[in-house]
């Protein structure tokens, strides 16, 4: 199989909730809009932590997968779906769905309650899942501060399209960027590795990342795509320049508290998409708590009229 054709940035949707909780799939067909033609990002990372895919039932994510690609026709350009799961007859299952309902890849994170902790494990389970979508590429979703598998990612890819056909590479969630920088010196010709970590696109950008797939991007995506831009142009002061923006909201952000529920508000604020609450166990913080403050800094950086 060819490696991924894919460049650029990749937004992780939010999953839209109704009030009472349930998927609001009519949201989807704006969100797109939104995406394409305020952020300039045309290409989707579907059902995995930002979409909250591990709260959500099999139907659910399925409804979901073939709403975004109905949508999407002519107007996205790669969608992957996230299919990992606990149970790996799930996972195949959705693997499956994806590869019929016309995704471009699949991916998959690891199992978290057992653990696949050595690459054995680990290798066994992609490939089960990848045989159940077998013309489509998978990639691994590296998250090991979710899923408390944190193996190396240098190792797992030596030797693996020998074992699995249509592994095409990782996304890298991770801070470590001697990990990435290794892998795509070793791998990066036959392997695409696309980096998750917004807050340090730059670096994995300098490093040679094939692309980015994050949260932000959904509405960040304009000053993401002006930080490549700059940089494929040789011009790294303006690249710095975007980056640090993005940095100095992240960094305010995060002393809020910003994990996947204040992420959600913040996109529902920025678009005015109605997304909807989280779904429990995440919960909605008091404004006080989160949006208020948030507002104020998104104001500051030029994401929300004053
Ligand atoms: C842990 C987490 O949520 N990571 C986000 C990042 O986009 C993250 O929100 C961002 O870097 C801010 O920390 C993405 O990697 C998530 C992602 O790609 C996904 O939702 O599938």
């Amino acid at each position: 199989m060819e490696p991924l054709n894919l460049k650029g940035l990749i937004a992780a949707p939010f999953t839209p909730l109704t009030e009472q909780g349930e998927v609001n799939l009519p949201v989807i067909a704006g969100y797109v809009d939104y995406l394409v033609h305020e952020q300039g990002v045309k290409s989707i990372f579907l059902n995995g932590t930002t979409g909250e895919g591990p709260s959500l039932t099999v139907a659910e994510r399925k409804l979901l997968t073939e709403e975004w690609i109905k949508q999407g026709k002519n107007k996205l350009t790669h969608v992957i779906i996230h299919v990992g799961a606990n149970a790996i007859t799930e996972a195949q299952q959705l693997a499956k769905h994806a590869q019929d309902a016309g995704a471009t890849a699949i991916s998959l994170m690891a199992p978290n309650y057992f653990k696949p902790l050595s690459l054995d494990a680990i290798v066994n389970f992609i490939q089960v899942v990848a045989a159940a979508a077998p013309n489509i590429p998978c990639l691994y979703y590296h998250i090991p501060e979710f899923t408390g598998v944190n193996v190396s990612m240098y190792e797992l890819c030596d030797g693996i399209r020998e074992k699995i056909p249509t592994f095409a590479g990782v996304k890298f969630c991770s801070l470590d960027l001697l990990e990435l920088g290794c892998c795509i010196s070793r791998y990066g010709r036959e392997l695409s590795f696309y980096y998750a970590k917004d807050e340090q696109l730059l670096s994995a950008l300098v490093l040679g990342t094939h692309g980015a797939v994050g949260s932000t991007y959904n509405y960040m995506g304009k000053l993401n795509n002006s930080i490549i831009e700059a940089l494929d142009s040789g011009k790294l002061e303006d690249a710095r320049k975007h980056q640090f923006t993005a940095q100095e909201l992240l960094k305010k952000l995060f002393t809020f508290g910003f994990g996947v529920a204040e992420n959600k508000a913040v996109m529902s604020l920025v678009s005015g998409l109605p997304l909807g609450p989280p779904r429990a166990p995440l919960l909605n913080r008091s404004p006080e708590s989160f949006l208020i403050p948030a507002r104020l800094e998104l104001e500051r950086a030029g994401f929300l009229k004053q």
